[in-house]
């Protein structure tokens, strides 16, 4: 029952936080949040597995695992040279594809996705403690949008300015299922994970603890 009306099929309009950030709530079904937790857990245990990056030493309390571009605080590189050396995956087809069709979405205009090419995706877990300071994606050479997919846990999710990581800002809660885009004028604005919402994860979504962010990204990297 809290499936088959669950959340992600009532109507929750898009909201477009500020110019180029828009936030359309429920976008992915719950087949298809359950088909990507099935992915993560395989890009989780390897060429590269799933780590937590370390910021000056400090070791994030989010796990990360790249597809396309490995990212290490602040640099892509191919091969994983803080954890095993290894090549990453290659970024998928169908990834590139599902970019697309988000971006068309968030921006409402097909040609804007149509001209969208990720081609590094940083997939971050959270546990129940896990969050994410206030930062900006700036190690791309490319300001071509974010895209971000969310599953599991619905996250408290703070998206700021692009002056500073203080006010003014605004908390939304992303939930499973969920889509988020920043380009534009909103491309470099700080944004961060405040804190998790533990038990929140709808039935069936494919994930019973924590969180799954995807963010998809173009490198400009050759
Ligand atoms: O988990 C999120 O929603 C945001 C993740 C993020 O900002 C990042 O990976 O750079
Ligand atoms: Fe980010």
């Amino acid at each position: 029952m809290s499936a088959l009306f669950g959340d992600n099929l009532l109507h929750r309009p898009r909201r477009e936080l500020a110019p180029g950030a828009v936030w359309v709530p429920g976008w992915l079904t719950l087949e298809q949040q359950r088909w990507l937790a099935d992915r993560f857990r395989e890009w989780a245990a390897g060429p590269v597995p799933i780590r937590s990056a370390k910021v000056r030493g400090h070791e994030m309390s989010v796990k990360t695992v790249c597809l396309g571009w490995h990212w290490r605080p602040y640099e892509y590189t191919r091969e994983a040279v803080d954890v095993n050396g290894n090549r990453v995956l290659d970024f998928p087809d169908w990834m590139v594809r599902l970019g697309r069709k988000a971006l068309a979405e968030a921006t409402g205009d097909p040609q804007a996705g149509e001209a969208y090419t990720p081609d590094t995706a940083l997939v971050n877990y959270y546990d129940d403690q896990a969050r994410m300071g206030m930062h900006q994606d700036k190690d791309e050479r490319s300001l071509a949008p974010v895209v971000s997919l969310s599953i599991g846990d619905t996250c408290r999710f703070r998206f700021g300015n692009t002056e500073n990581r203080n006010k003014p800002y605004q908390d939304i809660d992303l939930a499973s299922g969920d889509l988020f885009v920043f380009g534009g004028p909103s491309r470099l604005a700080y944004h961060g994970v405040m804190k998790l919402l533990p038990g929140t994860a709808p039935e069936g979504c494919g994930l019973d603890r924590g969180r799954i962010n995807i963010t998809m990204r173009v490198t400009g990297l050759p």
